[in-house]
C-alpha cells in the first residue's frame, strides 16, 4: 500500500459521501447524506463530492448533482457490479489516499456498517459509527479568519483546518445521553449515518445539469477479491416501508390485553389515512410484530406528516426513532407517560375505547358530517 500521511491536515479538503447503489439503483438514504455535505460543505467553503462504484453507473451523477453534489466520482468495473467487502474496500481507500478528502460519510445500512470501519482501519483514521447528527466546529475557524483577514484566503483556508472538527453526534449508553465525538489529528473525518435522520433536500435540475463526472481508473484484480458473489438472492417478503411513510401509527406493549384487537385497530386506523403500522421494541419482542416494525434508536428513524403512538410509554430510545415527526398524537391511559411530552396532541385513555372514536370522528369528516 502507497505511503499515506494523513496527519497533516491542510492536505485534506471536501466533504465526501460515498454513493451506495445495488444492482444499479442508488440508495434512498444517500441522497439524504448529499443533502447533509452540501450544508457541512458551504459552512465549510468545500466542494461535495460523492464516490460512486458499480458496473455502468455514471447515469446516477446527475441525481447525486441535483441534491448538492458538485462532483461525481465514478469508479465503473466489472468487478464492482455486485458489493464484496475486499473490491470496494480496496478502490475506496486508493482513491481517498489519492484525493484526500477531508469528511468522509457513508450510510449505516449493512453494507456501509460493513465497509465504513474497514476503510477507517485501512486508512488509520476514526469513524463514529451510527451518527444521528453531523455538525462542523465552524466557530473558532471564523474567529480565526476574523482576526487574520489580511492573509492571503487560500492561506488562511488551509492554516486552521485543524480548528474545524467535524462534530459527530450519536447516542451512547443505551441512548440515555447523546454523545459529540471529533477526530481531531486524523483525516478523513469518517462517519456512517442512520438512514432517514438526515432530511433529504429539493431536487434541483439545474444543479443536476452542472455536475461534474470524472471517471477515474479502477486497479483491482482478482487475487484482491477472496470472495465471489453467486447469487444474489432477494429478500422475497414484503418489508413495511418505514422511512418513506406519511403516515405511522404504532403500537407498543399497551394492547397487551388484546394484541390481535389492537393491531387490527391500528391498522384500520393506519389505512384511513394510507399509512403504515409500526411498533415499539416491546411489541417486537413480544412477538407481536416483525422487525422492520420497529422505531426507535435499534430500529427505523421515521419523521412522517402524522404519527399516533397507541400504548407506547415514550422510552428515550423510542423517542429517538420518533420525535421529528411533524405532528404526533399519543393515546396512553396514564397521563403522566412521556410519551405526552413530545405529543402535539395527547389523549389520555384505554386505547380499546379512544381508537374505535378516532376512526369513526374521521369516517364522518370525510364523509362531510
Ligand atoms: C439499547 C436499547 C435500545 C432500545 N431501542 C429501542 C427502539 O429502537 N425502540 C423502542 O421502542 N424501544 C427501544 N428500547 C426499549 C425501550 O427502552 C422501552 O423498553 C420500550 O420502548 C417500551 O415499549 P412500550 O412503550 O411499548 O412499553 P411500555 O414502556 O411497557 O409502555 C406501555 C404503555 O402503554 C400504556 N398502556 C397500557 N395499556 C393501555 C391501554 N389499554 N390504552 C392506552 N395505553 C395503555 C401504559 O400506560 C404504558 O405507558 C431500547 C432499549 C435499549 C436499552
Amino acid at each position: 500500500m502507497a505511503e499515506f500521511n494523513n496527519t497533516n491536515l491542510a492536505d485534506f479538503s471536501g466533504v465526501w459521501v460515498f454513493c451506495e447503489q445495488r444492482q444499479g439503483e442508488l440508495q434512498p438514504t444517500v441522497l439524504e447524506l448529499i443533502s447533509e455535505a452540501r450544508k457541512l460543505a458551504d459552512d465549510m467553503g468545500v466542494e461535495v463530492c460523492g464516490l460512486l462504484l458499480g458496473d455502468k453507473v455514471e447515469g446516477m451523477a446527475k441525481e447525486l448533482g441535483a441534491y448538492g453534489a458538485d462532483k461525481v466520482y465514478v469508479c465503473d468495473d466489472p468487478a464492482l457490479a455486485t458489493y464484496t467487502t475486499d473490491a470496494y474496500a480496496k478502490v475506496i481507500c486508493d482513491v481517498v489516499m489519492e484525493k484526500k478528502p477531508e469528511i468522509m460519510l457513508i450510510a449505516a445500512t449493512n453494507i456501509g456498517r460493513d465497509l465504513g470501519p474497514r476503510c477507517a482501519a485501512r486508512l488509520h483514521t476514526g469513524l463514529t459509527a451510527d451518527c444521528t447528527h453531523l455538525d462542523v466546529d465552524v466557530e473558532k475557524y471564523i474567529a480565526f479568519l476574523k482576526e487574520n483577514s489580511t492573509l492571503p484566503e487560500a492561506q488562511y483556508a488551509s492554516i486552521n483546518k485543524e480548528d474545524r472538527n467535524l462534530k459527530m453526534t450519536r447516542p451512547a449508553f443505551g441512548g440515555h445521553l447523546m454523545a459529540t465525538i471529533i477526530c481531531p489529528r486524523f483525516r478523513p473525518q469518517m462517519a456512517t449515518v442512520r438512514p432517514g435522520v438526515l432530511k433529504k433536500g429539493e431536487y434541483n435540475e439545474e444543479k443536476a445539469n452542472a455536475v461534474v463526472v470524472e471517471k477515474l481508473p479502477v486497479a483491482i484484480s482478482e487475487a484482491d477479491i477472496k470472495t465471489r458473489v453467486l447469487e444474489v438472492v432477494k429478500e422475497a417478503k414484503e418489508l413495511v416501508d418505514l422511512t418513506g411513510a406519511e403516515v405511522v401509527v404504532s403500537v407498543g406493549r399497551g394492547i397487551s390485553k388484546d394484541v390481535e384487537k389492537g393491531i387490527e385497530l391500528a391498522k384500520e386506523l393506519a389505512a384511513e389515512f394510507g399509512g403504515v403500522l409500526g411498533g415499539s421494541r416491546a411489541a417486537i419482542d413480544s412477538g407481536w410484530l416483525t422487525a422492520d416494525h420497529q422505531v426507535g434508536q435499534t430500529g427505523k428513524t421515521v419523521h412522517p406528516k402524522l404519527y399516533i403512538a397507541l400504548g407506547i410509554s415514550g422510552a428515550i430510545q423510542h423517542k429517538a426513532g420518533m420525535q421529528d415527526s411533524e405532528c404526533i398524537v399519543a393515546v396512553n391511559k396514564n397521563d403522566t407517560a412521556p410519551i405526552f411530552d413530545v405529543a402535539d396532541y395527547g389523549i389520555c385513555g384505554d386505547l380499546f375505547k379512544v381508537v374505535p372514536l378516532m376512526i369513526e370522528a374521521i369516517r364522518a369528516a370525510k364523509a362531510g358530517k
